[in-house]
């Protein structure tokens, strides 16, 4: 549905990564924060373009160049595409470095091949529920697997439920690194410094409710990096 870079990567485990971004259509889930809701809501109807991997990657190159060696897929729900497997072949063939971001509600065989994995499941404010049997076998294959792949938790925070939920998610998997990220309860906004101002407003009140708190000790709490420096621009 969009293919941009090169940017930096403004969320989790590899936050400031210089990166291209794949972001594929369609989504299982429809939070009702989602900040890409066109790419299931039907508003982004127009920008989806069947492509091959073989055009993925010539896209990559007229986009980045020889500048980047690093491509994030994001959606929608990317798991939702068995065929990717073949774009994560040519990634690997040109010694590209990968990450993925999905929710952790549906298993992909390729999810094996991803170096960067991010998973983030949803909390009570985006309307979704969890379904733990299925993230559970996600975390249970990746772990027999025992390669050099990482993956991580990464729950949204808007409210103290969403918090709580965040924690037993943590105390759940208490071996999968764990971040916390910012809600942005304002996505349509284009006036950037008030939306600046409010979402470190409200990334400050995220680490004071950790600071604060003697059970969350091994954990990262971060901003959406790309919105503090863009706002709610697409494409970056
Ligand atoms: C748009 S989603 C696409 C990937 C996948 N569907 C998922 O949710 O993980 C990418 C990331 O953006 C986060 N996200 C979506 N809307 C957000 C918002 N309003 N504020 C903060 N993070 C948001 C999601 O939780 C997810 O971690
Ligand atoms: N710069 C930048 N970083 C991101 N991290 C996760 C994103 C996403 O939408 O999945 C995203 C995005 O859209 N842009
Ligand atoms: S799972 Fe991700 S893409 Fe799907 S609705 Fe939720 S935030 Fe949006
Ligand atoms: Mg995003």
């Amino acid at each position: 549905m969009e293919i941009f870079g090169p940017t930096i990567q403004g969320e989790g485990m590899v936050v400031g990564q210089k990166t291209m971004f794949v972001r594929t259509a369609g989504c299982d889930y429809s939070c009702s924060w989602c900040d890409s809701s066109f790419t299931w809501d039907g508003s982004g109807k127009h920008l989806i373009v069947q492509m091959t991997a073989e055009e993925i990657w010539s896209e990559l190159k007229r986009l980045g160049g020889s500048g980047f060696s690093f491509v994030t897929i994001s959606g929608g729900n990317p798991a939702l595409l068995r065929n990717l497997d073949a774009l994560i072949a040519i990634l690997k063939e040109n010694n590209i470095k990968i990450g993925v971001e999905t929710q952790g509600s549906r298993w992909q065989e390729w999810l094996y091949d991803i170096d960067e994995l991010t998973i983030s499941p949803k909390p009570p404010s985006s309307g979704m529920t969890t379904d733990f049997s299925v993230l559970s076998d996600i975390f249970e294959k990746l772990n027999n697997q025992n390669n050099e792949q990482h993956t991580s938790l990464k729950i949204v925070v808007f409210n103290q439920v969403d918090y709580d939920y965040a924690k037993q998610v943590h105390l759940r998997y208490p071996t999968i690194p764990f971040y916390l990220q910012t809600g942005n309860d304002d996505i349509t906004t284009t006036d950037n410094p008030q939306l600046i101002s409010r979402l470190l407003g409200k990334y400050q009140e995220l680490i004071d409710w950790v600071i604060e708190d003697e059970e969350l000790r091994d954990v990262k709490v971060l901003p959406q990096l790309h919105a503090l420096v863009w706002g709610n621009k697409r494409g970056v």
